[in-house]
Formats: C-alpha cells, sequence, structure tokens
C-alpha cells in the first residue's frame, strides 16, 4: 500500500523528535521551488501529486506567497489537510480553502503565554516612556535633555482589551497582577468563568475609556483596520495602545497621525501593517516602542508550537481528523 505523503512548506527548526514521528508513518515531499511563480508550476507539473496534508510555517509564504485561490487551484487535489504552524493565520484564505474542501488548522493556545508576556512588556515600556530614555542613553546622552516625559503606573489603569481570545485573557491575567481594571469587547460576550471579573463594554465605552488599549484580536477581512481614524477620533486623549495581533487590524498612517497630535501618547508595536517593512512615522517617532514580530519568539513556544501543528499532521494521517480545525471551519471538523 502507498503511503500517506505529507508536503513540508517551510522547515522544523525544533521539534525533531515528533516530526520524525511524521516520517515513521508518512512520506515527506519537499518542493524545491524558491519562489510563488515557480512553486506553482512545480505544483503543475505534478512532482507533488498525492500529497494529503501540508505543513507550514509562516515564512513559507516568503516561497509560496498567499494560500489563496490561485494556489489551491494549482495544488493537487489529493491535498484535504493544511497545518498552519502559527496561532494567526490570515496568510490563507479560508473560504477558498473551503471551497476547495482542505481543511485547516493553526496552533492557538501554544503561543498565549508568550505573546501575552511581550504584551506586558510593551504595555509597561510605552506607559513608561521607556523607549525615550533607551534612545537617550544608547546615544550617551544619559535619560536627554529635555528629560523623558513622567510615564504613568499601570495601578488602577483601565486596560481595555480588544478580542478576549486565549492570548486576550492570558494578558487580562497578567495585567490585573499589575493592579489595571480590565475591560473587553469581543465578538461575543464570555462566560463570567472566562471572563473572570472582566467588563464587558461596548466598543465606543472601550474606545472613550480606556488608559491602555491592546489589540488581541485576529485579521481577517472583517477585522481589517478595525481601528482607524474614527475611533482614534473617539479615545481618551493620551491613550497607549499595545498591539501584538497584527498590524492590519490598525490603520498605520491614522495611529502615526494620531501619535502626532497627541490623541495616543504612545505605543508598543510587535506587529505592522507590511511587515517587514515600518511606517517611517513610527520609526521617527520616539514614543513608538518597537519589536520586530517576536512576540512568540521563545524556545519553548517555538517548541510547542511546532509539536501543536505536527499533532495536527499526525491526527490528520492517522484519524483523518485534526485538532485544532480553525473555527470558520468547526462544522467540516
Ligand atoms: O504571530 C504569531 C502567530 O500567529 O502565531
Amino acid at each position: 500500500m502507498s503511503r500517506t505523503k505529507v508536503l513540508l512548506l517551510g522547515k522544523i527548526d525544533h521539534a525533531h523528535v515528533a516530526w520524525s514521528t511524521i516520517s515513521d508513518i508518512a512520506e515527506i515531499v519537499q518542493p524545491t521551488a524558491t519562489n510563488r511563480q515557480d512553486f506553482i508550476a512545480e505544483c503543475q507539473s505534478g512532482a507533488l501529486d498525492g500529497v494529503s496534508v501540508a505543513y507550514r510555517t509562516f515564512d513559507s509564504a516568503n516561497v509560496t506567497g498567499r494560500i489563496d485561490s490561485e494556489l489551491l487551484d494549482a495544488f493537487p487535489k489529493s491535498l484535504k489537510f493544511l497545518c498552519h504552524n502559527g496561532a494567526g493565520y490570515d496568510q490563507i484564505d479560508i473560504p477558498a480553502c473551503t471551497a476547495h474542501s482542505v481543511r485547516v488548522s493553526n496552533t492557538p493556545t501554544a503561543v498565549d503565554d508568550a505573546t501575552a508576556d511581550v504584551t506586558i512588556w510593551l504595555l509597561l515600556g510605552a506607559l513608561r516612556n521607556l523607549p525615550v530614555g533607551i534612545k537617550a542613553l544608547r546615544e550617551g546622552k544619559w535619560r536627554g535633555s529635555p528629560l523623558p516625559q513622567l510615564g504613568h503606573d499601570p495601578q488602577g489603569k483601565i486596560l481595555g482589551i480588544l478580542g478576549m481570545g486565549g492570548i486576550g485573557r492570558n494578558v487580562a491575567t497578567k495585567a490585573r497582577a499589575f493592579g489595571m481594571r480590565i475591560r473587553y469587547h469581543n465578538r461575543h460576550r464570555l462566560s463570567p468563568e472566562l471572563e473572570d471579573g472582566a467588563e464587558y463594554v461596548d466598543l465606543e465605552t472601550l474606545y472613550r475609556e480606556s488608559d491602555v488599549l491592546s489589540l488581541n484580536l485576529p485579521l481577517n477581512p472583517s477585522t481589517r483596520h478595525s481601528v482607524a481614524a474614527p475611533e482614534f477620533a473617539l479615545m481618551k486623549p493620551g491613550i497607549v495602545i499595545v498591539n501584538t495581533a497584527r498590524g492590519a487590524v490598525m490603520d498605520e498612517a491614522a495611529l502615526v497621525d494620531a501619535l502626532a497630535s497627541g490623541t495616543v501618547s504612545s505605543v508598543g508595536l510587535d506587529v505592522y501593517e507590511n511587515e517587514p517593512e515600518i511606517h517611517p512615522g513610527l520609526l521617527a517617532n520616539d514614543n513608538v516602542l518597537l519589536v520586530p514580530h517576536m512576540g512568540t519568539w521563545t524556545q519553548e513556544t517555538q517548541q510547542k508550537m511546532e509539536e501543536w501543528a505536527i499533532d495536527n499532521v499526525r491526527l490528520a494521517v492517522t484519524q483523518g481528523k485534526l485538532k485544532s480545525i480553525v473555527p470558520e471551519q468547526k462544522d467540516l471538523a
């Protein structure tokens, strides 16, 4: 009997032991193409025929580009499962996958602690004006002149969390330890157990009354530019914003304007609209604390994410199902 074929898009960096259990039960196929055009040609040549499960990394988009209808049309018809290593799956057109009968999984939960940790780090750094002092010190000017503006304590401040999934709830737990008062907005109100004391508010209240806003919602066509000029206009002057979700949930150009006008006093960003490009207005502003998409950049979390995605591959190969199918496809599980 021929063995199941698994397509590896990207590479395994950490979970080599877990991956070896896949090579025990399946034939691993890797493309040779290094760009989208060649990848499509490689698919069309029949070289990848027979693959039924694909594992992909965030960086594999550098070769394949977005997983959209064009790519799905080129993929072998045998492909039934796409196991993405990452929590955010905005690089994948889910309705197109559904139309092509390809089920998609991501790695929720595995990323929660590491992403929430970076959120808290950015939150405190932005609230305390640390980038201003850090820059002056690196320039040999100690705290600089004029001195950095005094920062603010998190204690007693209202933290508004937009998107109260696993990461948002983890941020809430950690922010409580700093004495913050937690409010949130989400598509659906959570159960009291999951709310854990956080207050559910409408969007307008979230913008009007938050001292700090943390963006923890996924990027998809309906959340793109959720925070743009009209939302900035509602915000409490001097608000601090942290984004560890995806850059495009916020309109970056409008953010630059809001920083310039003082509506937003400082921001902490891990993600950008057009990574790896960063809006020059953000780079030029000392009140912007910037990290190059390192929310899950720890050995432990990278290992956990790979193992989680590999669990999905294993289940797809052995049982024809996924451990964590994306919510949009729950009905196909
Ligand atoms: O950005 C990180 C992820 O989506 O897992």
